[in-house]
């Protein structure tokens, strides 16, 4: 299914950060940096729903104040930086559409009868990622999505991510420190400055 909505933020206002807004069109990838504690993860988790924050977040002509929260959340995606996990294996997680990115991600079938609580933290958060891909979302909010990889898996995810997301046309926010993967997988980049959003023009 592809989807071809924009994200829209208008005046969202959380904790400290000044008023955002902000329109991701489909297929876009928004990348957001900013030092420690400047507030990313909190915007991500108010265009989530997950925080109570003031201003409007839009989906095409979907505001999120018209959608039950978990509905919400089924549409505009979050992966946060530490995925969540309730069952105990792997593939409790899974729907059928996973099945076939699970090798891209370097994984063989059996993974899906691992125990969640044998992953390393690099498997969590390639796995945390399949999931959210998998359940059909409109939009994906990305919270340093490579963060607990290495160099070559990092390059393979972004590379997978990119692929998926031209494909399914989502709008995405992607949190990231790297100034070389904001290069490569950025189509506008924004970092918090003095409590604000601030466009980065030239990046190389
Ligand atoms: N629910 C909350 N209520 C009040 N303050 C909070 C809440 N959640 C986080 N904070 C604070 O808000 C600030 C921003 O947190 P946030 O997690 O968004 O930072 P960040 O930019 O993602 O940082 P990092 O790069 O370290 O992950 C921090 O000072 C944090 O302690």
């Amino acid at each position: 299914m592809t989807a071809t909505h924009s994200l829209r933020l208008a005046r969202l206002a959380v904790g400290e950060l000044a008023e955002v807004s902000l329109i991701i069109a489909p297929g876009e990838v928004h990348c957001i940096s900013g030092p420690s504690g400047s507030g990313k993860s909190r915007l991500l988790r108010a265009v989530a729903d997950l925080e109570p924050h003031s201003g409007e977040v839009w989906l095409g002509d979907i505001a999120q104040a018209s959608l039950p929260a978990h509905v919400w959340r089924g549409r505009v995606m979050l992966v946060p930086a530490e995925s969540q996990w309730w069952e105990d294996s792997v593939g409790e997680h899974m729907t059928q559409d996973a099945l076939t990115d699970l090798e891209t991600l370097g994984f063989s079938p059996e993974v899906l009868g691992w125990q969640v609580s044998r992953l390393s933290s690099g498997e969590k958060q390639r796995l945390a990622l399949l999931r959210a891909i998998s359940r059909a979302p409109s939009a994906l909010l990305l919270d340093e999505p490579t963060a607990n990889l290495d160099e070559v898996t990092t390059r393979r995810i972004e590379a997978w991510l990119q692929s998926i997301i031209r494909e399914h046309g989502w709008p995405v926010i992607w949190v990231a420190h790297d100034p070389g993967q904001i290069q490569r997988v950025a189509d506008r980049h924004w970092r918090i400055e003095a409590s604000g959003l601030v466009e980065v023009t030239r990046w190389a």
